[in-house]
């Protein structure tokens, strides 16, 4: 067996790594929904005693929650860049429960808001006015997996974290994985078309989800379980419930083919003196690691200089422009060790890299990936975080951070900085301040947005549109999409009582 030979490169040692719990509720930031983005409250009906006594007959009062303290946090998001303010929260355990809940709103005319994990980045989960909370955190039951097809099938308040624990007793992982997989759900993560760290390997949900079952606003249940990979029985509706935020239906469960176990993992982190190196590296990583390479994340000196600031976990190599995070899966570690030693020894032949680390035991390659999963923790604690999760061709990839960065010159940002999955072309621009500033937002928007239309890029990569991007859904997609996205949205909840101010904007379009 060959090993990466070179003096550059070192293992990874333990180090006594502080791990960040996953959406702790810190951040200052306290302006709030109202006071940031124009809109006004819809034309729906107010919450009564009597609404409330409809819920206990159908959940019983244990699981509703009006107390203002109980209630307040599904309000906000767990960055407190949002707020709405909800009266009652709802826990349903079966998709009959959701069904009877939402066929009483409708006919109230009482405006919803889904909620899973509440880790979502674009305020698409929060309540935005007084919407009637639904949470999805009881509905927790895995209803089954097949060993031989790879299917998991479950409720959608299956935690990201659990399901993968689950399937590992199996010899079969998620195909998707993200820094908020201890607390995020596998139906929020449907509904957002979550995209996470292994999509360059597994694809995106739309392809692994194999079936949903979702509520319409009126009560009907959709029942779209298929668990069959090849099923061309017409338009494939499980698609309108993946990505659509909960404005189409309340997505109640899913089946989700899931990849083998792979039998060695490795990881290695390093450290590039240009974008254009990183440029080369991936290239390179791409066409040695091919079937093997599992995630390819780039972070720039800046996004893990928070991490090092204000979390005080310490990057192993040495201090470079750019950081490259590869991972490999495969089923065997000769081959795997061999592809990766192979890559690594020509990425330092021609100068690609200019330090780095790689890891195979677990501890050590958890260490290595905490550098990356703690970037948005690392980040909230300087105050307030604008955040954009772009899509871009990869040459364009890094300047949006660069041209920001000269954009915002004059103003009292702290960092502008760009890291993700470089891999899928999926880079998150994120802006700190000490607090939250307007003037600082509006030098950000519609500025990089616009930039971001013009290079042929997303506005949203993998986030969502929810509550903060809506304004922004024009920049990438055409008028006449977005009047269609309306009409669709009529003919499957009428009265607009599912997740409303998220993810349509309004029509007509101004800005
Ligand atoms: O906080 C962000 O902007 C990104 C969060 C998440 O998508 C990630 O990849 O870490
Ligand atoms: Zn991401």
């Amino acid at each position: 067996m060959r090993k990466a030979t070179s003096n550059l490169l070192h293992t990874a040692g333990h180090h006594s790594w502080l791990s960040e719990v996953r959406c702790a509720k810190y951040g200052t930031a306290s302006a709030l929904t109202k006071d940031r983005y124009n809109v006004q409250r819809g034309n729906y009906a107010t919450l009564t005693d009597r609404d409330v006594s409809f819920f206990e007959q159908i959940v019983g009062k244990s699981r509703i929650l009006t107390d203002a303290a109980d209630v307040e946090p599904y309000n906000a998001d767990w960055l407190h860049s949002v707020k709405g303010y909800s009266q009652c929260v709802l826990k349903p355990k079966t998709t009959e429960e959701v069904s009877a809940i939402l066929k009483y709103c409708n006919e109230r005319l009482l405006a919803v808001c889904p909620q899973g994990g509440n880790s979502g980045l674009a305020g698409g989960s929060n309540p935005v006015f007084d919407e009637v909370v639904i949470s999805t955190s009881l509905m927790n039951n895995i209803l089954g997996f097949d060993s031989l097809s790879g299917v998991l099938s479950c409720q959608a308040g299956c935690i990201l974290e659990n399901l993968e624990t689950h399937l590992e007793k199996h010899g079969h992982i998620m195909p998707l994985d993200l820094g908020a997989k201890g607390s995020c759900q596998i139906g929020g993560n449907v509904s957002t078309n979550a995209g996470g760290l292994r999509l360059v390997r597994y694809g995106s949900l739309h392809g692994s989800v194999l079936g949903v079952e979702a509520v319409l606003a009126n009560g009907d249940v959709i029942d779209c379980m298929s668990k069959m990979k090849k099923d061309n029985t017409g338009y494939h509706l499980k698609h309108l419930f993946i990505g659509s935020e909960g404005t189409l239906g309340l997505v109640t469960k899913v089946a989700i083919n899931c990849p083998v176990l792979p039998k060695s993992v490795n990881v290695a982190l390093l450290g590039l003196e240009s974008y254009e190196k990183v440029l080369e590296t991936l290239k390179t990583s791409k066409r040695d690691l091919g079937e093997i390479l599992s995630s390819c994340e780039m972070m720039d000196r800046e996004s893990l200089q928070a991490v090092e600031d204000n979390l005080k976990l310490r990057v192993p190599i040495k201090d470079c422009p750019f950081y490259l995070l590869i991972e490999t899966s495969g089923s065997n570690s000769t081959h795997d060790e061999e592809k990766l030693a192979q890559f690594l020894e020509h990425a330092l032949d021609k100068n690609m890299i200019i330090d780095g680390t790689q890891a195979s035991e677990p501890s050590r390659i958890k260490n290595l990936w905490e550098l990356r999963e703690n970037i948005t923790s690392g980040l909230a604690k300087d105050g307030y975080c604008y955040k954009y999760d772009i899509s871009l061709p990869h040459e364009d990839f890094y300047s949006c951070v660069e041209v920001l960065r000269h954009h915002l010159g004059h103003l009292p940002v702290l960092r502008v900085c760009g890291y993700g999955h470089i891999g899928d072309g999926n880079i998150h621009l994120n802006v700190t301040s000490k607090a939250y500033s307007k003037e600082i937002l509006q030098s950000i928007e519609p500025f990089i947005y616009e930039w971001t239309a013009k290079v042929g890029g997303s506005v949203s990569a993998e986030h969502g549109i929810g509550f903060k991007k809506r304004d922004a859904v024009h920049f990438s997609k055409s008028t006449r999409a977005i009047e269609l996205m309306h009409q669709m949205k009529k003919v499957m909840d009428p009265n607009g009582i599912l997740n409303p101010y998220k993810v349509l904007p309004e029509l007509p379009i101004t800005n």
